[in-house]
C-alpha cells in the first residue's frame, strides 16, 4: 500500500479518495509536463495510470524532465518515466506504451474508452486536436494542460458541457506588413525576420524558389516604395547568380559585391523615398570601403562569441565568412534551409540581422539571443511545468463530484505581478465548434457489414428521418439519389478501424452527428450503434464567437491561486479577462 493513504484520506475525504483508487486515467505525454504528471497523479493514489509517449529522451530534457538521467538518454520517456517513480513507494498500476497516440490501430477509440479521464502534457496542436476527438467520441472528461516558458493553462474540458480543445481559436502567430520588414524596420525581430525570411532564403534557397514579389504584396500604396522594393528584389536574383558562379573559390569580391548591393545600395534607394522618413531616423547605408579596411583588424575568436554583441565591423566579419562557408555548400547541396543549429546559416542571419540593425539605428543582438528568436525557442520553465501540473491533477479531483461542470476552474497565467494564476470557470461549448457541435459516438461494424446495415442502424438507434446523407474520408457514400453502395460491404468502400462517418439530415432539421468505426464484437455482419445521446435540432448559425461565456469568475480560488498575495488582493474589476489562448 502507498504511504500516503492516511494523509489524502483527511484532505479529499474518505469517499473521494476510494474513487481515485479506482480511477484508471490516461496520461499522454511523458516531457515537461508529464513528468510533474505523473509524480503528481502518483502522490493523489490514482489507482492506475498509463502512460504514452511516442519519443526518446534527449540531453536537453534533463533540466526540467526530472524523472530522467544522462544514463536513460535515447531510451523511450514512457517506460523510463515509469521506471523512475518505482522507488515512490506507491500503489498506483503502471503500465507505459512508446508509440504515437494518433495511430489508431495501435489505440484505437475503445482503448482510449477504458480511461476514466485523460490528462494531456503534450506539446504539439496535432495530437492535441487528436485527443480531443478521441474524448468526444469516446465521452471522457479531459484536463488539457500547456506551458510557454512563464506562462501557462489548465483547460479541464467536459465533452458537450463545457468548450472543448477547438471551441475557441488556436491564436494565430504574430505576422508584419511587407513593408515594415522590407523598408522600414524599427525592433530586432523585424531586421531577424528579413535576414532569414528574406535575405537568407532568397540566397541560399533552391534555384527557382525565390519569391517573385508582385506589387500588391507589398502592402503599401507608396509607387516610389513599391519601384524601389521590386527593383530590390530583382537585383536580389542576379546575386544569387554570384553564389552560383563563384562555387567553390575563395575569393571574397563577390561577397563584397552581395553588401554593397544589400547594405549600402538598397538603404540609398530608400533614403531617396522622403514620404518613408516624414518621422523617425533615416538609416544610415553601411560605407563599405572603410568598414572593409578594418576587418584586418578583427580576430576570428568573434565566430566563438556566443553571447556577446558583435560590433559593426565584426558582424560584417561574420557576414564575410558565413557567406563563404554557405556559397562552398551551396555548390553541392543545392539548397541550404536556414535551421538554427546549423552554425553556418546562424552566422549568416545573427551578422545580417545585426547589420541591418546598425544600419537602421536598431538594437543589435548575441548571437545566443538572436538564435532564440530566429529559431522560435521559447525556454521550457521547470516551475511552470510543475505548477501546470500540479492545477491539473487538483482541479481532476473536481470531475468526482456531483456536478463537475460548475466545480472544475480553468487555470491561466496572470499578467499581475502578486499572482502567478487566475481561475475561470468553464464556458458552455461553442455552437459553432467544428469539432464538439457534432455530437460523437462509436460504430462497430465488421468488414462484411453492408452500408445498407450501416444505413438502418443509424436510423433507426438516432430516430433520423429516412433521408440522410453519409460521408466518409471527405467522400459522399449514400444519399437519396445514391444508394448504389447500400449493398457493398463497408470494406470495400475502404471503411474500417478509425474511420469516420458523417452522417446528417438532408431537410436539415438536425445537427449531424460524427461516428467512429470501431470493430464489432458480436457474431455475424451485426451492425451497432454504441452511444446513446439524441439527436440535437438544428440551431441557427452561430458566430465564431457566439455561446463562449466570457462572464469568467471573478473570485479566486484559494486552491488555483498558487502565488498569491493576500494582502493585496485584486479588486475583480482590476482583474481583467484571463486569457484563453491556445498553445501548441
Ligand atoms: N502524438 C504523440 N503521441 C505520444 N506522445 C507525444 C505525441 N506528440 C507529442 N508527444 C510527447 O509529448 C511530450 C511533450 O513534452 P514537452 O513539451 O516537454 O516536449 P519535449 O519534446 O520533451 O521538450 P521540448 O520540445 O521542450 O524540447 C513529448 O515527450 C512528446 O514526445
Ligand atoms: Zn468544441
Amino acid at each position: 500500500m502507498g504511504g500516503f493513504d492516511a494523509h489524502l484520506r483527511r484532505i479529499l475525504g474518505n469517499e473521494a479518495l476510494e474513487k481515485v483508487k479506482k480511477s484508471r486515467v490516461l496520461l499522454v505525454g511523458a516531457g515537461g509536463i508529464g513528468c510533474e504528471l505523473l509524480k503528481d497523479l502518483i502522490l493523489m493514489n490514482y489507482g492506475e495510470i498509463h502512460v504514452a509517449d511516442l519519443d526518446t529522451i534527449d540531453l536537453s530534457n534533463l533540466n526540467r524532465q526530472f524523472l530522467f538521467r544522462q544514463k536513460d538518454i535515447k531510451k523511450p520517456k514512457s517506460l523510463t518515466a515509469v521506471k523512475a517513480v518505482e522507488s515512490f513507494n506507491h500503489a498506483s498500476k503502471l503500465v507505459a506504451y512508446h508509440g504515437n497516440i494518433t495511430d489508431a490501430n495501435t489505440y484505437p477509440l475503445d482503448w482510449f474508452c477504458q480511461f476514466d479521464t485523460i490528462f494531456n502534457a503534450l506539446d504539439n496542436l496535432e495530437a492535441r486536436v487528436y485527443v480531443n476527438r478521441m474524448a468526444l467520441f469516446g465521452n471522457i472528461p479531459l484536463m488539457e494542460s500547456g506551458t510557454s516558458g512563464l506562462n501557462g493553462q489548465v483547460r479541464p474540458i467536459l465533452p458537450y458541457q463545457s468548450e472543448c480543445f477547438e471551441c475557441t481559436p488556436v491564436e494565430a502567430p504574430k505576422t508584419f506588413p511587407v513593408c515594415t520588414i522590407r523598408s522600414t524596420p524599427s525592433k530586432p525581430i523585424h531586421c531577424i525576420i528579413w535576414a532569414k525570411n528574406f535575405l537568407f532564403s532568397q540566397l541560399f534557397g533552391e534555384d527557382g524558389e525565390q519569391e517573385q514579389l508582385s506589387a500588391a504584396d507589398l502592402d503599401t500604396e507608396d509607387d516610389a516604395e513599391v519601384e524601389a522594393l521590386l527593383k530590390e528584389s530583382n537585383e536580389l536574383l542576379d546575386l544569387k547568380r554570384l553564389i552560383k558562379e563563384a562555387g567553390e573559390t575563395s575569393n571574397d569580391e563577390f561577397v563584397f559585391s552581395i553588401v554593397t548591393k544589400i547594405f549600402k545600395e538598397d538603404i540609398e534607394r530608400l533614403l531617396r523615398i522622403q514620404s518613408l522618413w516624414k518621422s523617425g531616423a533615416k538609416p544610415e547605408p553601411l560605407d563599405v570601403d572603410s568598414t572593409r579596411l578594418q576587418l584586418q583588424d578583427v580576430s576570428s575568436d568573434v565566430l566563438a562569441n556566443d553571447q556577446g554583441v558583435w560590433t559593426l565591423i565584426e558582424s560584417l566579419y561574420v557576414l564575410v565568412d558565413s557567406t563563404k562557408r554557405l556559397t562552398k555548400r551551396w555548390a553541392s547541396e543545392r539548397n541550404i534551409p536556414f535551421d538554427k543549429d546549423d552554425k553556418d546559416t546562424l552566422d549568416f542571419v545573427v551578422a545580417a540581422s545585426n547589420l541591418r540593425s546598425y544600419c537602421f539605428h536598431i538594437e543589435a543582438l548575441s548571437r545566443f539571443k538572436l538564435k532564440q528568436i530566429a529559431g522560435n525557442i521559447i525556454p521550457a520553465v521547470a516551475t511552470t511545468n510543475a505548477i501546470m501540473a500540479g492545477l491539473s491533477c487538483l482541479q481532476s479531483i473536481n470531475l468526482l463530484t456531483a456536478n463537475p461542470f460548475t466545480q472544475l476552474r480553468m487555470a491561466f497565467d496572470s499578467n499581475y505581478p502578486d499572482r502567478f494564476v487566475v481561475p475561470s470557470s468553464l464556458s458552455k461549448p461553442s455552437p459553432a465548434c467544428g469539432a464538439c457541435s457534432l455530437r460523437r459516438g462509436v460504430l462497430k461494424l465488421h468488414p462484411t457489414s453492408t452500408l445498407g446495415q450501416v444505413h438502418d442502424a443509424i436510423v433507426e438507434k438516432y430516430k433520423f428521418p429516412d433521408d440522410i446523407s453519409i460521408i466518409a474520408k471527405s467522400r459522399l457514400i449514400y444519399d437519396d439519389d445514391f444508394d448504389d453502395n447500400l449493398v457493398r460491404t463497408v470494406e470495400s468502400l475502404g471503411i474500417g478501424l478509425g474511420t469516420t462517418l458523417f452522417v446528417s439530415d438532408l431537410d436539415d432539421d438536425f445537427e449531424g452527428i460524427a461516428l467512429y468505426v470501431t470493430n464489432g464484437t458480436g457474431e455475424g455482419n451485426d451492425v451497432e450503434c454504441a452511444t446513446d445521446f439524441e439527436l440535437v435540432p438544428k440551431r441557427e448559425p452561430a458566430t465564431a464567437d457566439e455561446g463562449v461565456d466570457d462572464d469568467f469568475e471573478e473570485i479566486v480560488d484559494d486552491d488555483l491561486t498558487v502565488i498569491e498575495d493576500r494582502k493585496h488582493t485584486l479588486d475583480a474589476s482590476e482583474e481583467g479577462t484571463p486569457k484563453k489562448v491556445k498553445r501548441s
